[in-house]
């Protein structure tokens, strides 16, 4: 397991544990089929501060995001500590962890044509949270969804569409608009701009950071795209079969990454605006491994180009890899050799 601690990690100006907005501590989810989706996880986001969630599809970002505010299976085991605002929603009541939902944290999912019904005016399912939980009048609560419309670039008119009379990109900005409902102060966006072209992504983007900096709301984006997450957010931590190999400062992580598996995640995701390099974004050879046969040692190790005979056996824990930078590999302590190792991944396979 990852027990190591992020505290000093939070680059710019880390607020004491006890007045971070979530702090995420040695969180393990496992599936009822025995999926290790996430293990020994430690996150912490504060208000005002941007945290990036990156790792290809299936290395547990989702789990992670639902984890948070008990949106997991039935049967699914969940152990560990998600303090939010100190209080911990692993150990809430119900009716509490509801209420937290949408007060305390919310989540902007991907796809929104599938998170809107399509039968209902988008002002009445931005209403419905607000006459629930901050138990408004209609007349308030009206007020409000026209408020938050135009908040996130929507005339306050268009409360009355229906989700298919809006474009991609508006349906996003009215998920937005829901999110933000019941004013939380935490925004977990689990790929938010993916289903947009890059155009619309960019705008729906620049808008998270708005309402997060005039807010001083806490962001977590989670994305396989790690030059989407260095765009937007202070600091990535990158995650792999379940566990976060590598965390920092996002522009360090992005051009100086310290892990293997950063390093390729960087490579597949050329900048945003580089729209030549990205129509064909380099694939990491191989696929991430199985959560319930996970391999010995460092679980990347069947893939990595860099691997030495140990880490078949050895697993190594995050450490530092330079200035609020951590790896959990190996080689964290230096430059990852430019070429492959005797024992690189490419020559045990061939
Ligand atoms: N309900 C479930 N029951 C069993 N296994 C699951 C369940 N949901 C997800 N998993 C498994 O858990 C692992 C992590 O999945 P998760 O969806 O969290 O990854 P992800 O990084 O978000 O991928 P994606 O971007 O494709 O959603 C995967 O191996 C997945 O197959």
């Amino acid at each position: 397991m990852n027990h190591v601690s992020n505290d000093d990690v939070a680059a710019g100006g880390a607020r004491p544990a006890e007045q971070r907005l979530l702090d995420v501590k040695n969180l393990e989810v496992t599936y009822a089929n025995g999926a290790a989706a996430v293990r020994g996880v430690h996150l912490s986001v504060d208000a005002g501060q941007k945290l990036g969630v990156a790792g290809e599809s299936g290395c547990g970002k989702s789990t992670l995001a639902l984890a948070l505010l008990r949106l997991l299976p039935a049967g699914t085991k969940v152990s560990g500590e998600i303090l939010l605002d100190g209080e911990d929603v692993l150990t809430m009541k119900w009716g509490r962890v509801r209420a937290v939902r949408w007060a305390g944290a919310s989540i902007v999912f991907q796809g929104a044509m599938h998170s809107l019904n399509a039968v209902h005016r988008i002002g009445d399912q931005i209403a419905e949270p607000i006459l629930l939980h901050k138990k408004a009048t209609q007349t308030g609560a009206k007020k409000k969804v026209g408020e938050l419309l135009e908040h996130v670039g929507l005339p306050a008119a268009r409360a009355d569409a229906y989700p298919h009379e809006l474009s991609g990109g508006q349906r996003q900005r009215v998920m937005i608009a829901m999110a933000l409902a019941c004013d939380p102060r935490l925004i977990i966006a689990d790929e938010p701009t993916t289903a947009l072209d890059v155009m619309i992504q960019a705008q729906i983007l620049r808008l998270i950071e708005q309402l997060v900096a005039e807010q001083d709301l806490g962001l977590m984006m989670i994305s396989h795209d790690l030059a989407v997450l260095s765009d937007t957010c202070d600091r990535l931590a990158v995650m792999y079969a379940g566990r976060v190999v590598e965390e920092g400062p996002a522009s360090e992580v992005y051009e100086n990454a310290r892990h293997p598996y950063g390093k390729a995640l960087s490579a597949a995701f050329p900048r945003i605006g580089d729209a030549a390099s990205r129509f064909a974004p380099r694939g990491l050879p191989g696929d991430p491994p199985d959560p319930s046969a996970l391999p010995s040692g460092c679980t990347f190790h069947p893939r990595c180009p860099v691997a030495l005979d140990s880490c078949a056996t050895d697993d190594q824990a995050l450490r530092d890899a330079g200035p609020h930078h951590r790896s959990a590999c190996v080689h964290a302590g230096s430059q990852l050799p430019a070429q492959p190792t005797s024992a690189s991944a490419a020559e045990r396979t061939s």
